[in-house]
């Protein structure tokens, strides 16, 4: 569960966000759009923990999934280095997890290839992985799809359409108008605040 109530940022004079609230609950997947430059990414570093709001409350409910807008990878580690090192980092004994995400979006063969001789493609699929790999009760998802070829993308959408079916509260920010269908609730990001409107179509 997500709660967030009233949240305000500004970097210098520019008020991004100006009283945004927003709700995510066990099994309910939402989107974020609005134009560039309109805070999403600002929003989700501040529901992440990553960024400090000026005012507001942030509530969340379970682990955190975090898949950020650019990578966090390192690009000298390979994928498997990478499920090593976030595995600590999560403390989970196992890859089962991550190893049957990676089958799912197609790049098991590049486990020993280094993050900087895969495509962009791939390394946002790495990045997707690295997100889920602990089972997050609630997933923060920055364009999640960026780079990712048309199967990718429709495997991405069912990936998350059995994470909502399994209880988790999934925030996702989006560019493309036809994944509204998706979607249980839509919130549109203008001027600093959100328009909501539920579309319900997803289930
Ligand atoms: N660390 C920062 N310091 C100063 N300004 C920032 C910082 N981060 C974001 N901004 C500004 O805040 C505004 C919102 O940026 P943000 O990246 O949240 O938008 P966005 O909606 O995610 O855009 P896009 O669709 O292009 O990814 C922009 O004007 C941006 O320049």
């Amino acid at each position: 569960m997500l709660r967030v109530a009233d949240v305000h940022k500004a970097f210098g004079t520019r008020r991004v966000l100006r009283g945004v609230s927003l709700r995510a609950a066990p099994g309910e997947l939402v989107g974020v759009v609005g134009e560039n430059g309109a805070g999403k990414t600002t929003l989700l570093r501040i529901l992440s923990g990553e960024l400090a709001p000026d005012s507001g409350r942030v509530r969340v409910e379970g682990r955190i999934g975090y898949c950020p807008q650019h990578p966090v990878t390192n690009p000298e580690l390979t994928v498997d280095q990478h499920l090593r090192y976030f595995a600590v980092a999560y403390r989970l004994r196992r890859l089962d997890r991550a190893r049957t995400l990676i089958d799912r979006l197609g790049f098991e063969q590049y486990g020993a290839t280094r993050v900087r001789h895969l495509s962009g493609g791939t390394r946002q699929k790495l990045n997707l992985v690295l997100s889920l790999m602990h089972d997050p009760a609630v997933l923060l998802l920055d364009e999640p799809y960026q780079g990712f070829d048309w199967e990718t993308y429709l495997r991405f959408w069912e990936i998350s359409a059995e994470l909502r079916a399994q209880g988790r509260a999934i925030v996702v920010i989006s560019h493309l108008a036809h994944d509204v269908d998706r979607l249980d609730t839509l919130y549109q990001l203008r001027a600093g605040t959100f328009k909501q409107s539920v579309v319900g179509h997803g289930r």
